[in-house]
């Protein structure tokens, strides 16, 4: 296992604090392994508390020791962050970023080190629930590649992908996928407090609704479980979902849902350019 190895948390946010209570919850590390480094003394101070990490507000010191350097700060401070902490990192240390969009050229470039592992997890990973796709530079030695695996495994599910392509393709699909997920649970919650519903009573309907389907899914054999079988299941001929379903498509909702994830692909891939934000089309 990874056990004795030293983990420092560069921006110790909601992220951040996913991974390392995964990693701790599986025991793969001690707590006194775990370092994190963040600006704001409360919140390192309530990291400190709560798991008995060590924490630090400059980066160059926490990061100087760790065998596992996780760049976990938002993509907008990630360049200023990596040129601060340009020749301090270890040499032989892994860094594993999770900064969305931010490419391996980018963080080799702006910290001068080559060894990189990119992540792109999804928020489910704070009840150890996410799913994770990552991928490796060259110089990611056999034994990081399992320290990464095994680390990512921590809260969640992982998926190596060989192509750095599918970082921002992942990111724009399981990354962001919960801000989907959410919206369209909001929206169903709205239509029954529009037929009448309790909030309350709508939204029990509907996350039981997502639950059940999800759950039934799973329980289907792996062979023959296909989406698009379960959803005819439900819709009879002339009947209630067929009507629904057909106002759906006349509303572009598979187009819209299409458009909306390779939009967030081309952010994913802007932002590793460095690009301005830029409004919508
Ligand atoms: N929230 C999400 O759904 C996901 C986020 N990500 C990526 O994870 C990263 C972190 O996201 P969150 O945890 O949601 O953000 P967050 O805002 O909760 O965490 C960022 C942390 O960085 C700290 N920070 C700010 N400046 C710093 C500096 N100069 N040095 C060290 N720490 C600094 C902040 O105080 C904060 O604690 C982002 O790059 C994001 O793209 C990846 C997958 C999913
Ligand atoms: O919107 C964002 O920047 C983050 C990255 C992955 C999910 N949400």
């Amino acid at each position: 296992m990874i056990n004795g190895i030293t983990i420092t948390f560069i921006g110790p946010g909601v992220m951040a604090e996913a991974m390392l209570s995964g990693i701790l919850k599986k025991g793969l590390t001690k707590p006194q392994n775990i370092q994190i480094s963040g600006p704001l003394v409360d919140r390192n101070e309530e990291l400190q508390k709560k798991y008995n990490v060590r924490s630090f507000t400059n980066n160059c010191e926490a990061a100087a020791e760790a065998d596992v350097v996780v760049l976990s700060v938002k993509p907008q401070r990630l360049e200023k962050v990596l040129q601060e902490m340009k020749g301090h990192v270890n040499p032989n240390a892994l860094v594993l970023s999770i900064v969305a969009g931010a490419s391996i050229a980018k963080i080799t470039r702006n910290l001068g080190h080559d060894v990189i592992v990119r992540a792109m997890p999804n928020t489910p990973a704070q009840i150890g629930e996410g799913i994770t796709v990552w991928t490796a530079s060259p110089s990611v030695s056999e034994k990081q590649m399992e320290f990464a695996k095994t680390i990512l495994g921590a809260f969640g599910q992982e998926i190596y992908e060989e192509e750095e392509d599918f970082l921002d393709k992942a990111t724009a699909l399981s990354g962001t996928g919960p801000a989907y997920v959410y919206l369209f649970m909001e929206a169903m919650v709205d239509a029954g407090v529009h037929m009448g519903f309790s909030r309350r009573t709508a939204e029990r309907l509907v996350i039981e609704t997502l639950r059940g389907s999800v759950d039934y899914y799973d329980k289907e054999a792996e062979d023959t479980r296909h989406l698009a079988r379960l959803r005819n299941q439900v819709t009879s001929p002339g009947g209630t979902s067929a009507e629904a379903i057909y106002y759906l498509e006349k509303a572009g909702f598979r187009t819209a849902i299409s458009r909306a994830i390779w939009a967030a692909y081309q952010r994913s891939r802007d932002l590793g350019q460095d690009a301005e934000v830029h409004p919508p089309e």
